[in-house]
């Protein structure tokens, strides 16, 4: 393998255990991150607004909260888990006055470092632990004495030891249960872009909306069409997820396998690559950060517009009866937080 990869034996959970860790955020990384490491005997202290709507939750689950500021005062290691766009102000109201030489910021995406809306100075450590699964699932992994693998990075080193303190971090929430591999901030910002807009989010969403709508268009029952292009797509990517693509296709009958060897390229064709490739090149070039953050400081209008008519697709009618009828199907996602 060309990437180093790093497990429990490789980090000393020691090195976080000796820091106190403020945790800014609550959310989905936020809750995981931090009930995680108190949980591996690490001193957790959280912080959110005032007005925050996390606070209650943060302090049901028996956390300190305090403000983002106080938070940061106290803490040698600040992670920084607010959303991207929240982060640049965040950071010059609250992290950028409390830091002193020693102290450490870490993110779990790179996002603001490799965009440059974030500048620290030189005399504190900056890395990042960015588990590559959504923040729900790496609190339950936790929990089941499991893990889900994340990248780790190091983009300033002022103490010399920031590697093995983001490594001594990923092992307090389990990250090296699975495999910590070592990263860089820009090859993590760049790779998780292009990841949930072409394949994970952007890629399957449209893929299966636009499946359901042919189907549909052409007379079929939406409950037939759903079952088809959304409920057995996690059978399928399970099938990928446990042995790769062959796994799945060994699983598949000669049928299917036959029309997914014959007919797939034809749906993601040259057309649908060079897209990816433009794709790609927006995040490369920052033009996609450029656009998002323009976005937000808009008061998010199209975000606002898109969400709302992906809300009003009709497949998520269809869903929400069939799941309905599916009890073992229905798993809240704000189990922690
Ligand atoms: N979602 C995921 O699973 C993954 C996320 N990441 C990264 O993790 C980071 C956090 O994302 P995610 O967990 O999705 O975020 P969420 O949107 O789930 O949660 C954001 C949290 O930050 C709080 N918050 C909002 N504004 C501020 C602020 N100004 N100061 C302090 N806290 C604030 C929110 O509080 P309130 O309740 O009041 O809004 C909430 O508790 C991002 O960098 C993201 O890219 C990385 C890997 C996966
Ligand atoms: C796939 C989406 C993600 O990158 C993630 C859960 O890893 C995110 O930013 O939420
Ligand atoms: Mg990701
Ligand atoms: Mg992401």
């Amino acid at each position: 393998m060309s990437v180093e990869v790093y497990y429990d034996d490789d980090a000393d959970l020691g090195l976080i255990q000796g820091r106190k860790v403020a945790v800014i955020g609550y959310g989905s990384q936020g809750h995981a991150h931090a009930l995680s490491l108190r949980d591996s005997g690490v001193d957790v202290v959280i912080g959110l607004p005032a007005g925050s709507k996390s606070r209650p939750k943060a302090e049901e689950q028996g956390l300190r909260v305090l403000t983002p500021a106080e938070a940061a005062a106290e803490a040698d290691v600040i992670m920084i888990l607010a959303p991207d766009t929240a982060q640049r102000a965040l950071y010059a109201d609250a992290i950028a006055p409390n830091l002193a030489p020693g102290k450490a910021i870490f993110f779990g995406h790179g996002f603001n470092i490799r965009y440059g809306l974030i500048t620290p100075p030189a005399d504190v450590d900056v890395a990042m632990v960015a588990p590559k699964g959504p923040g729900h699932l790496v609190r339950r992994q936790y929990v089941d004495g499991k893990g889900v693998p994340c990248l780790v990075a190091v983009e300033q080193d002022a103490t010399g030891t920031a590697f093995q303190l983001a490594l001594a971090y990923a092992k307090g929430i389990g990250g090296t249960r699975a495999g910590a591999i070592r990263t860089t901030f820009t090859e993590e910002t760049e790779t998780d872009l292009f990841g949930e807009q072409a394949v994970l989010c952007g890629g399957a969403a449209a893929l299966v909306q636009t499946g359901f709508e042919v189907l549909t268009e052409a007379g079929y029952a939406p409950e037939v069409a759903y079952f088809e292009c959304l409920h057995e797509l996690k059978l399928i990517v399970d099938l990928m997820y446990e042995g790769g693509i062959a796994r799945m296709r060994y699983s598949i009958s000669d049928t299917a396998e036959y029309g997914d060897l014959s007919r797939g390229p034809r749906v993601i064709d040259s057309r649908v690559k060079e897209e990816m490739r433009k794709i790609l090149g927006e995040i490369r070039s920052g033009e996609f950060a450029r656009e998002w953050v323009a976005e937000d400081e808009a008061g998010r209008p199209n975000f606002a517009k898109w969400r709302a008519e992906g809300a009003a697709h009709p497949i998520e009618e269809t869903g929400q009866k069939l799941r309905a009828m599916m009890s073992w199907v229905d798993r809240p996602i704000t189990e922690t937080a």
